[in-house]
């Protein structure tokens, strides 16, 4: 089937690749999907640069890309179980999950289709009668999207509702392991209207069909969700053409837990901070830094509630969370654990595949907890991006803040008590682009989003998350134009 979108027609790869799409849970064959090179991928890039240079979408009045997203929105809701069904199949998450993905995607299209048109820019203040000044806010051009699999449409709507509402065009490149609601989601944009040219797809592995957006001169701008290697990478190969460059990357993020917070409520969240969708994700909080007198049971507490985690596939429904993406990340994970308990750490569960033969087909891990790991040990500074937690201990305040900063990372922390003033305090001097209090996980289409240090630069959502697919242009006129005579010639 043609499932890349070029130019406003669906196409397959030129090359003629093709690749399998297996359902992480028991390995079923999903579908087969076209498989582009760099030739598909430039293809995409003259088609968003025509239609931005010569198409009418850039000067298409702001509110009227607006109604675009909200009408989008509305086919999300008409369309979300359909949605949910292939997000589930792709990446193995449970279908309850992937619902609330759908959910949270349309909030996003509603929030970046009501706030196109409302920053008109603004008039300076010249100091002169004479002179008149104006800051106007005008689309990048052509962005290149670049996604990850593990909130695969949550991810890209991230980036194309504000490129679209900002009056860019776009390449999408999603994750080469989960394209299916990229494809829906084009269609569901043609069906709101978006003219060809404006919305691009490519599919296909990052080197070969993802290389080109952060390499490729007519690109004005490229957005990445992904690793911190893969970050690197691409925002050394956009230096060449000095595109703007959007980086979201990877976390260790800490959740800190005071002695004073409520027991129950911390371990519960502390649960769901690292285990949920199996530690894939960014923001998970893998590292638990607990106030000392709290340790042995809080993680007693901690194990025995781990240990009843039920795993299973995305439609079964009494499971909790399911498997990991792929053999090759569960391998990646295993080796991780692995170098903890080299270094030291002390494994209290978990810590291998489940013997459930139920689960056998499937790249399930169970949930683990790494206790006693030393400050600046592999699994306290790399990310696994899997079901594994890691525990230190802190003695007060001040301790806390220094451990969980410790990380070159800076995405995300929780803190844990029951002292406002406290949580203020610690919240202010996290080094971290999210902190929550008696809280982990949430995240508003409202609220930016984004990391310190090498968690990335730049901040998607909000109305900073709009701002990044603009340029600001000043426009100064002199009212009463006359020769200068700055030069007496
Ligand atoms: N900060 C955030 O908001 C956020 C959100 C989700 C995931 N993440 C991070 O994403 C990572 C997991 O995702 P992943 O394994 O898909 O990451 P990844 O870096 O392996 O891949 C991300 C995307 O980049 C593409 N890619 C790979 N090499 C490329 C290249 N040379 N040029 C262009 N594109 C290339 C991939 O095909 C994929 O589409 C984790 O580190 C996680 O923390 C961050
Ligand atoms: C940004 N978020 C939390 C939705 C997904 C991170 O992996």
């Amino acid at each position: 089937m043609a499932d890349l979108y070029i130019d406003g027609e669906w196409v397959d790869a030129r090359a003629g690749g093709r690749r399998e799409i297996r359902c992480p849970a028991d390995g079923t064959l999903v579908a087969e999907v076209a498989e582009a090179t760099r030739e598909d991928t430039e293809a995409a890039i003259a088609a968003a640069r025509r239609a931005f240079d010569t198409g009418p979408w850039p000067g298409t009045a702001a509110a009227e890309r607006g109604d675009l997203l909200l009408r989008a929105a509305a086919l999300l809701d008409r369309d979300a179980e359909i949605f949910a069904r292939a997000e589930s199949l792709d990446t193995g998450k449970r279908l309850v999950e992937s619902r609330y993905d759908m959910a949270d995607i349309a909030a996003c299209l509603r929030y970046f289709g009501k706030l196109a048109g409302n920053e008109a820019g603004r008039v300076v203040d010249t100091g002169s009668p004479d002179s008149f000044s104006r800051i106007v806010h005008e689309p990048v051009g052509v962005c290149g999207l670049i996604t990850p699999w593990n909130y695969p449409l949550l991810q890209t709507v991230w980036k194309i509702a504000p490129a679209l509402a900002a009056g860019n065009t776009f390449v999408l490149k999603p994750s080469e392991l989960t394209p299916h609601t990229a494809i829906l989601f084009l269609k569901l944009l043609t069906e709101a209207g978006l003219p060809g040219g404006v919305g691009n797809l490519v599919l296909g592995a990052g080197p070969e069909a993802g290389a080109p957006l952060s390499e490729h001169p007519d690109v004005d701008l490229v957005s990445f969700t992904g690793g911190l290697v893969t970050g690197r990478l691409i925002a050394a190969n956009a230096a060449a053409t000095v595109k703007k460059v959007a980086l979201e990357l990877g976390g260790k993020n800490p959740n800190v837990v005071f002695a004073d917070a409520d027991f129950e409520t911390a371990v519960d969240y502390a649960l769901t901070a690292v285990f949920l969708h199996s530690g894939q994700v960014c923001s998970a909080g893998a590292r638990l830094i607990v106030q000392r007198e709290w340790h042995d049971e809080f993680v007693a507490e901690l194990v025995r509630r781990a240990e009843r985690i039920r795993l299973g596939g995305p439609f079964d429904e009494r499971a909790e969370t399911g498997p990991l993406i792929s053999a090759a990340h569960r391998e990646k994970v295993e080796r991780y654990v692995a170098t903890a308990l080299e270094e030291g750490a002390v494994l209290r569960t978990g810590g291998k595949r489940p013997d459930d033969p139920a689960l056998a087909d499937g790249f399930y891990y169970l949930p683990t907890i790494l206790d006693e790991v030393r400050q600046g040990s592999t699994a306290v500074v790399e990310e696994s991006f899997g079901p594994v937690l890691t525990v230190e201990t802190f003695t007060d305040e001040d301790d806390a803040v220094r451990i969980a900063n410790d990380t070159h990372y800076g995405l995300a922390g929780g803190i844990f008590t029951s002292d406002a003033a406290r949580a203020q305090r610690v919240a202010n001097r996290l080094r971290h682009g999210t902190v929550w209090i008696n809280d982990f996980h949430p995240y508003l289409p409202q609220a930016e989003w984004g990391g310190y240090k090498q968690s990335g630069f730049g901040r998607e959502l909000g109305p900073t998350g709009l701002a990044e697919y603009t340029e600001v242009k000043h426009i100064h006129q002199n009212l009463r134009p006359g020769p200068q005579h700055w030069f007496a010639g």
